[in-house]
């Protein structure tokens, strides 16, 4: 469960170029829950995924996870407990290591055990059954150096990899946005079934309103650092892309009248 109670965050306070992040955000995801972040830009998703993660400090408020206060922790510490995969499918992966190999530095890096054993049978059978569940075929391409696979799959992997270690929580921070349509939408399709079968607590940023429908529990929609709206449950089942758009678009009327 991960609860942000009261989050705020400012840059350069005071300075004529103030900018108030987060503005008393207060946002709660169940255990097992998948919630999908929406808003336009600057209205501070970044800020509070950073927030989460610990990358960035609050000016008050707080963040707990699974009803442990974490906001004084720092991200090094936060991080056995969070899991994260970015924009760039580049990032999370070494290229000219293999698929298990990848796959043996990610088990190294949560559990903090040596390489002693290295790859050995039972850990490649593990290898294996992790990376099945992602059904894109990796669980067969375990020799397969990374630089070799497409971005789509390597996002994929990344995706594995950090979950590797059960985590609390996944933190997915618009990690389809450099990938074509089609790639996105078929990492979409593995992070799905990967979060239904870890059960794993997540929450998702993305500029992608079809995915916004299509996926997750809850529609989080914030804007000016605030939950400006969340769909959830029947109605959530029933939203559509041109919805999710009017409530972007009553937003931006309101701006040119001033408002
Ligand atoms: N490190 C920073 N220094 C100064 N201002 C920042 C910083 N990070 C974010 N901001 C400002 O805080 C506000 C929220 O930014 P944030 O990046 O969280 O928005 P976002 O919803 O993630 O936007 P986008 O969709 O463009 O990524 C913006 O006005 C942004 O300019």
């Amino acid at each position: 469960m991960l609860e942000i109670r009261s989050a705020r965050k400012t840059f350069y306070a005071g300075q004529p170029d103030e900018k108030v992040a987060l503005d008393n955000l207060d946002l709660t995801l169940q255990t097992g829950e998948f919630g999908v972040v929406i808003g336009s830009n600057g209205a501070g998703k970044s800020t509070m995924l950073n927030a989460v993660s610990g990358a960035l400090s609050l000016d008050s408020g707080a963040i707990l996870i699974n009803g442990d206060d974490v906001t004084a922790t720092p991200v090094h510490k936060r991080a056995t407990r969070i899991a994260r995969v970015f924009q760039d499918p580049m990032l999370g992966t070494a290229a000219s290591m293999t698929v298990a190999e990848n796959m043996l530095l990610a088990e190294l890096r949560s559990t903090k055990r040596t390489l002693a054993r290295g790859l050995n049978a039972q850990r490649l059978a593990n290898y294996k059954e992790r990376l099945s569940v992602l059904g894109l075929g990796l669980e067969n391409r375990l020799d397969t150096k990374v630089e070799l696979l497409s971005g789509g799959q390597r996002q994929s992997l990344s995706l594995i990899m950090a979950v590797g270690g059960s985590p609390d929580l996944l933190l997915l921070d618009e990690h389809t946005a450099a990938l074509d349509p089609r790639t996105a939408d078929l990492v979409m399709q593995a992070t799905v079934r990967a979060v239904d079968s870890l059960k794993l607590t997540t929450l998702m940023v993305t500029h992608n309103m079809q995915h916004a429908v299509d996926f997750g529990h809850r529609v989080i929609m914030l804007d000016a650092g605030k939950v400006k709206l969340q769909i959830g449950g029947e109605e959530k089942a029933n939203v559509t892309v041109a919805k999710l758009v009017d409530h972007f678009a009553v937003k931006t009327d309101a701006m040119m009248l001033g408002a």
